[in-house]
């Protein structure tokens, strides 16, 4: 019986998406970013020597397709990434008006965003005055930090010191639909910070707010501050079935890697994993080992996002994907016969790029586990219904089946 691994690389784009224009970081369009290729341009120029050394090496997943797949959304080169594919490639555009990990996931999935997010578009104060007086009522605090537009890392460095002084959390948002909290994990109270997302999400998505994010870091003034692995999004529940649910109706089960579980606010998910990228790559290891059939395993590998894109390290997302493509290698070629293997992205973060900010991109679909072709320029939705086409149940939406 036919299983599926749905393996989203989380803003591993590949450029030349058409609406570029019409995304921004800050003042600047998004047009011409290229996350993919602008990576191994640096890498060829030297530009990326800490920690790795040379062009960029990713020889898995340039033979499924990805230097193909780059040059055919972009036309940009992409140097060490040459081999002729053989796995089937294509790329994919987005059409939901917003280049964020919901709105990628969900049209990956099957669901194109039905409506426009709510964003807090000035930068400072950032939020109008009945949302932060319902996030200081969550917190049972006289007042929030923060209040504007930040880079998450940056702003512990600003505020981290001040929290602890009050007890006030830091509340922040981005180009992105969100609410941002963070606060410190022992200090304010883990708990209580998921607690005081989780009450006010529902203010906030319905004003469609895509997303209230607990940010729980740790440290000190002296140490400094870092971020833990205890990230919590609360997000908006899919408006309608996606493929995670078309594969429960049909008896299959549903397994989540990552924040998956998060973004489709468990709807259609059986049972989830969560933990560092390496962890997780351990338990796709394990799932493709153990998966039933007629399941899907559906995966988000954040820390290409999170770690590199967002902090515009290029070094440092070029040695994340060296990693996950000598994982993957491995992983890829223990997949049994009947598997179906996507490989994708949900949006861009060029790390080459102004701001700190995600960028409007095409993504990588590379296939593997069935031979090897050409399937072109496709919609993000194909990639559910070509799944469901592969595992033999109805799909739903837009997406037409590329197999
Ligand atoms: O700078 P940090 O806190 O990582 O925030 C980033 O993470 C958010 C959610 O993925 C994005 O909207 C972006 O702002
Ligand atoms: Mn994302
Ligand atoms: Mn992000």
């Amino acid at each position: 019986m036919s299983r599926a691994f749905l393996v989203v690389m989380d803003s591993v784009g590949i450029g030349g998406a058409p609406d570029a224009d019409r995304f921004f970081n800050g003042t600047v369009p998004d047009t011409g970013a290229n996350t993919l290729a602008h990576i191994a341009q640096a890498c060829a120029e030297g530009r990326a020597e800490d920690g790795r050394s040379g062009p960029l090496c990713l020889p898995n997943l340039d033979a499924l397709g990805l230097g193909a797949a780059v040059r055919l959304a972009s036309g940009d080169p992409t140097p060490g990434l040459d081999a002729t594919p053989s796995g089937m490639w294509g790329s994919a555009r987005e059409s939901s008006p917003g280049k964020d990990t919901p709105s990628g996931h969900w049209e990956l999935a099957g669901l194109p965003v039905p409506w426009d997010w709510h964003y807090f578009p000035n930068t400072e104060p950032a939020f109008p005055e009945i949302v932060t007086q319902a996030a200081a009522q969550a917190a049972g605090t006289a007042g929030i930090l923060g209040n504007c537009h930040a880079s998450g890392t940056e702003i512990l460095a600003r505020l981290g010191a001040e929290h602890l002084r009050t007890g006030w959390p830091i509340c922040y948002t981005s180009a992105d639909s969100v609410f941002q909290i963070a606060a410190h994990e022992e200090a304010f109270g883990l708990e209580r910070l998921l607690d005081m997302c989780r009450s006010l999400a529902p203010t906030l998505h319905a004003m469609k707010v895509g997303r209230v994010i607990a940010r729980p870091f740790v440290g000190s003034p002296e140490t400094g501050f870092t971020r833990t692995t205890n990230r919590r999004d609360f997000a908006i529940a899919p408006p309608a079935p996606v493929l995670t649910n078309w594969v429960q109706e049909a008896g299959g089960t549903v397994h989540a890697v990552g924040k998956i579980g998060d973004i489709f606010s468990m709807s259609g998910i059986d049972d989830v994993v969560k933990g560092s990228d390496a962890e997780l790559m351990k338990h796709l290891a394990q799932l493709v080992d153990t998966a039933e059939g007629g399941s899907l395993t559906f995966a988000n590998f954040v820390e290409f996002d999170s770690l590199y894109g967002h902090r515009r390290d290029i070094c440092g997302y070029a040695r994340a994907l060296e990693w996950f493509d000598r994982e993957i290698g491995a992983i890829v070629q223990s997949l049994k016969p009947g598997d179906m293997m996507v490989l994708t992205a949900d949006h861009g973060n060029d790390p080459s790029w102004t701001g700190t900010d995600h960028t409007r991109e095409q993504v990588p679909v590379l296939v593997a586990g069935l031979g090897a072709g050409e399937v072109g320029q496709v919609a993000f939705a194909d990639v559910a219904a070509s799944i469901a086409d592969h595992l033999g149940i109805p799909a739903r939406g837009p997406g037409r089946s590329f197999l």
